[in-house]
Formats: C-alpha cells, sequence, structure tokens
C-alpha cells in the first residue's frame, strides 16, 4: 500500500475514535491503542511532508461543541499538551525550552487529573458562564452543571474579569461507587474516570449532573484583565486566595532534573492519591518567557504532558475467550490467573484482534507479561517464551459467530474478524441502542432499559421492528403505562420523518459516525443512491478514505442488511435528505452580513455561500461591526480573533445548518442572540 494511502487511513480511523471518545464519551479503544495510532500518524507524516493533510487530526484539539448546548467561543483559545513517555523527552522539551529562551528557567509541575477540561469566566465577583474545551475555539455552554458543584465558587472577592481553567474530575472511590451502582441497574460501566466525568457534566439536565460526586481543580489562570503576574506559580496562589480549589501538591523546580526527582516521587506514590493521575504536566513559570515561545497549532510550547508508564505483571493466560460487539467485532480476550496491578485485581487482558496474538505469538497456558495504563482495560505485551513448556495450545478465531453461528468475515485491510449479521442477537441490543441515540435517530424514551425489555419481551427483533409497535404491545411493560406509552409511539413516529444523516448513523455502518453519514447524506441525497455506489466512487468524497468506503459497500452488500433497510422503507421512513426547493426557501438571512472564514467540516465553501444567498443573506469578506455573524470552520485564523474583539457572534457548521431550516428571519435572530 502507499504511504498516502496508510496516513489517509489512520485519519480515518483516528476521526472516528476521536468522536467516540470527545463527542460521544464513549471510546471503543484504549488510550493506549489510541496514542499509537496517532504516534504511527506523526511519524508517517514527517517522513513524509508531502502527504501531511492540513485537517489532520495532529493539527488539532480534541471534539467539537454538541449541538444540544449553546455554543461558546472562548476568549483564549483552550489547547491540548504535547506528550512525553520518558525522562529523555523531558530533557529533549528542556533543551528546546532553553534554545528557544536562552535564559535560566524554572518550571512548575503538577498532576495531570484525567477529567474533563472546563473554562469559567467571573466578572464583577460572580460565576458568568463556563465551558467545555470542544474544538479548542468553540464549546459548549455548561454553566448551570458546572454550578452543581461545591468547589466552583459562585462569588468571588475581585472583581476583575477573569477566566480560569481546570479539570473536573472524580475520585477513585466515587468512581467505583458509581460504577457498582450501574452494574446493580444492569446498565453499562463508565470505561474511566474521564469518561464518567465527562458523561456526567455534559447532561442536558443539571439535576443529573448534581447526583455525580464531581470536583474540580483549577490549574491556570487564563486571562485577567486587570491583575499583573510575572509567574504562573503567583497567579496559583491568587486563585487560591480567591477560594479556587486549585491543582494541589504543585511544585516549583529550577531546572529539569528535579523535576524529574518530583516526577519520581509521585510515580511511586501516586497510588496514595484519592484520585486518579495519568501523569504530570511541566509548565514553563516565567509568564514573559512563555509568551516568547508561544504556540503550535494544538499546543503551548511552554509545556508538556509526563505520561506514566504502565506498571507491568507476570502473570499466566488460562483461556481466551471471544466477544461480540455492537459492531459485530468479536474481539478475543485473555482470562488470566489474577495479578494485582495499579492497585486491583486483574483477571482479564483485551487481546485485540487476530494479528495482535499471531504478533506476538500468544497461545492459552502461556506466561505473558502484562500491563494496565491510564485505563481500566489491561494488556498483554509479551509473552515469557522461555517459560514454555510445551502444554500451550494454539487459538484460532472462530469462523462462525459464538453467538448467532453465522460466519464471520475478515474484510481486507482490517484487523477485525467480524460477524455481519445485523440481526445477530449480540449486536442487536447495542446496536438498537445505537440506533435511538441523541445522535442518531434520536428517540426520546428509548433507552437501554426499555430496549432490553423489548428485547426480552420478543416485541421487537431488529431496529424495523420498533416500527411496528402498537401501544397495547408496550403499556403493560414494567414501569410503563398510559401516557409513557403513547410518549414512545409518538417519539418513534416522529423520528420516521429524520433527515437522512440520522438514518445512516443509526444504521451503525463501521467507521461512519455522525460526520460520515453527513457527508454521505449531503453527497447522494437518497439512501438508494449510497446502497448502490461503488467504494472506488465514496473514496472520492471529501475526507473519505478506503477503510470508510470499503465499509458502507461490505455493508450494503450483506442480504440481512438489505432486508432491514427494505422494511424501513415499508414502514415509511425518510430515506431522502430533506432540503427546502430553491423557490420556496424562506429568506431567512434577508439582509444580513454573514463572513465566511475556515474550513467547514462538511460544507463546502461554495455551498455555504449558495446556503447563505439563496436565503437573502449576503456572503462578505471581511469582519466588521456591522458584520451579523462569523460562520467558522478548522483554522479560522484572524477573522474570527477580530470577530471575538469585536463582539461579533461567531457560530459552527451544526448551529449553521440548524439556522438555515428555521422558517423566519426573527427565529434566527432570537437563536443568534
Ligand atoms: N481511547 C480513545 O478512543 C481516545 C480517543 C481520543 C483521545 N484519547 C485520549 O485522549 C488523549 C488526548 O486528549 P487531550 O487532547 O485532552 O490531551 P491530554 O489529555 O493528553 O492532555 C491535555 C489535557 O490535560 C488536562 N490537564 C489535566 N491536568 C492538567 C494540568 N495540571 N495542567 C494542564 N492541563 C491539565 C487538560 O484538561 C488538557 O486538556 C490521548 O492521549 C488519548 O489517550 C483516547
Ligand atoms: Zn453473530
Amino acid at each position: 500500500m502507499n504511504v498516502e494511502k496508510i496516513i489517509n487511513e489512520l485519519i480515518d480511523k483516528i476521526n472516528y475514535h476521536n468522536e467516540k471518545y470527545y463527542n460521544e464519551d464513549s471510546p471503543e479503544i484504549s488510550d493506549i491503542e489510541y496514542d499509537n495510532l496517532v504516534k504511527e500518524l506523526i511519524k508517517l507524516e514527517e517522513e513524509n511532508p508531502q502527504f501531511k493533510r492540513i485537517d489532520s487530526p495532529t493539527n488539532r484539539v480534541g471534539g467539537k461543541a454538541l449541538e444540544k448546548f449553546n455554543q461558546i467561543t472562548h476568549k483564549i483559545p483552550m489547547l491540548s499538551l504535547s506528550n512525553a513517555y520518558s525522562y529523555s523527552d523531558l530533557k529533549d522539551f528542556d533543551k528546546r525550552v532553553r534554545d528557544m529562551v536562552n535564559e535560566d528557567i524554572e518550571y512548575v509541575v503538577e498532576f495531570k487529573i484525567d477529567g474533563l477540561s472546563v473554562g469559567i469566566t467571573y466578572d464583577n465577583g460572580e460565576f458568568q458562564y463556563g465551558a467545555t474545551r470542544g474544538n479548542g475555539v468553540i464549546g459548549e455552554d455548561i454553566s448551570k452543571n458546572l454550578m452543581t458543584i461545591k468547589n466552583i465558587p459562585l462569588k468571588i472577592n475581585d472583581n476583575d474579569e477573569i477566566v480560569v481553567r481546570g479539570e473536573v474530575y472524580i475520585s477513585k472511590e466515587d468512581f467505583k461507587k458509581v460504577n457498582e451502582q450501574q452494574s446493580e441497574q444492569d446498565l453499562q460501566g463508565f470505561a474511566n474516570p474521564r469518561n464518567l466525568a465527562a458523561g456526567s457534566l455534559r447532561q442536558l439536565d443539571p439535576k443529573l449532573t448534581a447526583k455525580r460526586p464531581l470536583d474540580i481543580f483549577i490549574f491556570n489562570l487564563e486571562y485577567s484583565q486587570n491583575n499583573q503576574f510575572k509567574s504562573h506559580s503567583e497567579s496559583l496562589e491568587f486563585l487560591s486566595k480567591l477560594g479556587f480549589s486549585v491543582s494541589p501538591n504543585y511544585k516549583v523546580c529550577k531546572n529539569i532534573d528535579e523535576v524529574i526527582e518530583h516526577i519520581k516521587y509521585w510515580t511511586e506514590n501516586r497510588e496514595n492519591l484519592e484520585f486518579e493521575i495519568d501523569g504530570m504536566v511541566i509548565k514553563v513559570n516565567s509568564l514573559k518567557q512563555r509568551e516568547s515561545m508561544g504556540y503550535t497549532a494544538k499546543s503551548p510550547r511552554w509545556a508538556i504532558a509526563y505520561k506514566f508508564p504502565a506498571e507491568k505483571k507476570k502473570t499466566k493466560i488460562i483461556d481466551i475467550i471471544v466477544e461480540v460487539g455492537r459492531t459485530g467485532t468479536i474481539t478475543p480476550t485473555a482470562v488470566l490467573e489474577p495479578v494485582r496491578l495499579a492497585g486491583t485485581s486483574v483477571s482479564r487482558a483485551t487481546l485485540h484482534n487476530e494479528d495482535y496474538i499471531k504478533e506476538k505469538d500468544i497461545k492459552i497456558n502461556d506466561t505473558v507479561l502484562v500491563q494496565k495504563a491510564g485505563d481500566i482495560i489491561p494488556q498483554v505485551l509479551e509473552v515469557i517464551k522461555e517459560e514454555r513448556t510445551g502444554e500451550e495450545v494454539e487459538f484460532n478465531m472462530p469462523d462462525k459467530c459464538p453467538v448467532c453461528s453465522e460466519p464471520t468475515v475478515r474484510l481486507e485491510g482490517e484487523s477485525a474478524v467480524k460477524c455481519i449479521n445485523i440481526s445477530c442477537p449480540a449486536q442487536i441490543r447495542r446496536g438498537i441502542i445505537h440506533f435511538a441515540s441523541r445522535d442518531a435517530m434520536n428517540i426520546d424514551g428509548l433507552g437501554e432499559s426499555i430496549i432490553s425489555l423489548l428485547l426480552n419481551e420478543n416485541i421487537i427483533n431488529d431496529i424495523s421492528d420498533l416500527y411496528k409497535i402498537r401501544k397495547e404491545d408496550v403499556v403493560n411493560l414494567e414501569r410503563m403505562g398510559e401516557k409513557s406509552a403513547t410518549n414512545l409511539i409518538n417519539a418513534i413516529n416522529k423520528s420516521k420523518e429524520n433527515d437522512l444523516w440520522r438514518l445512516i448513523n443509526g444504521l451503525g455502518i463501521k467507521f461512519i459516525g455522525t460526520k460520515g453519514a453527513k457527508i454521505l447524506a449531503n453527497s447522494y441525497k437518497d439512501l438508494d443512491k449510497i446502497m448502490n455506489t461503488t467504494a472506488s466512487e465514496l473514496v472520492n468524497l471529501e475526507e473519505f478514505g478506503e477503510t470508510m468506503a470499503n465499509s458502507v459497500v461490505e455493508f450494503f452488500k450483506e442480504d440481512k442488511n438489505i432486508k432491514v433497510v427494505d422494511k424501513l422503507k415499508e414502514y415509511g421512513l425518510n430515506t431522502k435528505v430533506i432540503e427546502n426547493e430553491n423557490n420556496d426557501i424562506n429568506k431567512v438571512f434577508e439582509g444580513m452580513k454573514i463572513v465566511l472564514t475556515g474550513t467547514l467540516p462538511t460544507l463546502k465553501r461554495n455551498d455555504a455561500k449558495e446556503m447563505i444567498e439563496s436565503r437573502g443573506g449576503k456572503s462578505t469578506s471581511s469582519v466588521s461591526k456591522s458584520t451579523t455573524f462569523v460562520l467558522a470552520g478548522e483554522e479560522a485564523g484572524s477573522k474570527l480573533t477580530k470577530a471575538n474583539e469585536l463582539g461579533i457572534k461567531v457560530i459552527d457548521e451544526d448551529t449553521f445548518i440548524e439556522l438555515c431550516k428555521l422558517s423566519s428571519k426573527e427565529d434566527v435572530e432570537s437563536r443568534l442572540k
């Protein structure tokens, strides 16, 4: 395979996992696996700069702000951190820093708590609003949820306009408790404290957030209009005096050796902390020096995150079992002789896939080295071949699905062995949950527990069956009743009118998330056309790589999947893009001046322009006081800065598309407020 192709496929994969992790708070792979994908991409991009894409995930921060929240443009962009995995990485960092400033350097070392990054703004001594990081430029307004966290002061004794940044987290003990409650209620556990914190904060109902024992520590003063400080440590002291719970145990170090000493101490002692830390953050202390170093597109040059190496131990593989996930991927898991790692007893380790087992030559009864990093899922690192006795048994991936007995397949270029039977019971439950979820068909009241009931009672067998449910089928179900039953049926019926991308996302095609679904819908306009397209046509779509293209084609080759789609059509689901005809488009942007800047996630520049103009708006090129709003995408640059200076509303593509669907100018104006 050529390098460009490999790079593009890696980008597809990373984008997909970013969406799962940042936008849906439910990662499918471990952080180590993810970090390895990114490292591989960075390496290839460095070796082949001619193929580096401007929209590469190595160029940008995190996720995006979900449309269900109001959007907030950060006064100061909320960036990520570059990573160090060894002391020699830290020494390289120190050298880079000293080369840049040519002066003595003082560092501050802080805990890297594994949680969710938030920015909070105060003015006139009062809490104004708080937001998630989002894509670094635009975040989600989660003010009401943050106000439920006891350690966030609502009033402070300073009238200056202040922006602080911190990490919302949950203690080890509370994490365990919440996961126990989840399993009591037959709900899925959270993969790690970060997912739990993120999932709890990004709730539309603050009451739900309030139920979760969240805490925060503040690690930076992002902006202060009047207070002047020389160093980061000085600003932390100031924040502490104002009543913020500032990152505990931070230390000012005179040189990189002191930094490393401090890190060594916490590597040994982190088990005793009440919260999980996944590393330490090293920051230049002098604010003047920081300013002279500046930023890359993704992170400051004056800071780096050191990630702890994972703890390793020896144990034995007693058995290898397989499980079928929502997308049909059959994952092999090693059953281990229990061993204590990073404070917990470990008896399972993921073996990822067939290639992983082959590469490492893993057999049942092997003695292996296992490790546990920031994640809950431990990994098998290597087989200790010297300890083989001849009793080892080779393992092969099953050629039939262990649940439905249909033949399994392994697609070309993919590492996963899968059951592609869309009616496989193991996949059905997760598949229906996904279908009904807010990013797919968004069916109110159709949550995990109801879906389980419907399956257990044989009321449904696949997603299409949802549309034949009658009220009398469900009214007598546990916790149901007259009103909920009516609401449920109404919500299901309403979803028939959903726009095409929701249906495509709902089908659960591997590697096609919300974004991929929108691209497909906007490009083909009609589900039938998508079903009949070819991989070679699909790879021509913007941001579509071979992995995504093949996955779409394979999905619609399957008889079972075609049958489900046919049934959905019979029940009257919309399978076309919902577009207004040109002549009855409402002039919702009449008289408005709109500036377009940066690269939008799915819309081409000309399309966006056309959408503005056909609705009576004027697409202008420079930001001024008379600009109505700015539509900004990735790498928005100076126009965005200007808009922020002038206090002009900035929106992203999703909001723009929403505005386009509104029926009057008044609606647009009130939505923009
Ligand atoms: N499993 C997956 O599918 C998946 C997908 C995407 C990302 N990830 C994980 O997320 C990581 C990238 O996430 P990221 O961009 O948030 O970077 P990061 O978590 O590696 O580091 C940046 C973050 O650290 C936090 N932080 C905690 N303590 C801090 C302190 N004292 N000072 C400054 N910042 C502090 C901040 O919130 C900041 O946003 C990856 O390394 C990967 O492990 C996993
Ligand atoms: Zn199956």
